[in-house]
């Protein structure tokens, strides 16, 4: 599947409840949403598994991968598209050999010396931030700014999306970055128009 990050929508079970998880994901993606990455820090693997599936019927078709944060078990059992993991996640060549070559794989970057060491032979790309402190990751690293995300995504070996904190006004300064897009939770999630909100971030 090709991979566009130009509009990532990361769920939140929270966030996500006023419309129902599902329905802000198809609503997004009607709004222009090119990836969907399921995120829950604290369902258990068969509450998940069955999110996940739900999900992956939802996007069968659309062309917008299913990627899953964290969970590789998850990943495994659903036969989703991808899987992100971060820095303290797990092993990068573990992740790849039990998904296979073809499955995406992203890793989360925060600074240049973690940067130095992505293995890109092995991942297909990164999430670079946060660029703004956001309150939808409690434990969230420094802010870089764009600044610090235009020396991250120069510095890149992969295509690389933008996260934290980011609106749909900011969407042409990620790309000017050089990212390829923005990954977001509460810019679509939560929002009153979950459609609206993806097509106001492809309107920039
Ligand atoms: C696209 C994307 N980029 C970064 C992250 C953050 O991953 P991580 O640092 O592992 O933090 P958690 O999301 O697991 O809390 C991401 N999920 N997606
Ligand atoms: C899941 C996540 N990861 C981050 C990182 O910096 O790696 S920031 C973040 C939360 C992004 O949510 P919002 O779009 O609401 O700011
Ligand atoms: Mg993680």
């Amino acid at each position: 599947m090709r991979l566009d990050l130009s509009l990532y929508l990361i769920t939140d079970p929270s966030l996500c409840a006023e419309h129902g998880l599902l329905e802000t994901v198809v609503a997004a993606v009607r709004g222009g949403v090119t990836v969907v990455q399921l995120r829950d820090k604290y369902a258990s693997e068969p509450e998940l598994v069955a999110q996940a599936r739900r999900l992956k019927t939802a996007l069968a078709g659309t062309g917008v991968p299913l990627i899953i944060n964290d969970r590789l078990e998850v990943a495994l059992a659903v036969g989703a598209d991808g899987l992100h993991i971060g820095q303290d996640d797990g092993d990068v060549l573990e992740a790849r050999q039990a998904l296979g070559p073809d499955a995406i794989l992203g890793l989360s970057v925060q600074t240049q010396e973690q940067l130095a060491r992505v293995d890109s032979s092995r991942l297909d790309y990164l999430g670079l931030g946060p660029v703004f402190a956001t309150s939808s990751k409690g434990d969230h690293a420094q802010p870089i700014g764009f600044e610090g995300l235009a020396t991250l995504a120069a510095a890149s070996p992969l295509p690389a999306v933008a996260i934290g904190g980011l609106k749909a006004e900011h969407a042409a300064a990620v790309r000017a970055a050089g990212a390829q897009g923005a990954a977001v939770i509460s810019a679509i999630c939560g929002q009153p128009d979950p459609e609206a909100a993806a097509r106001a971030f492809v309107r920039q």
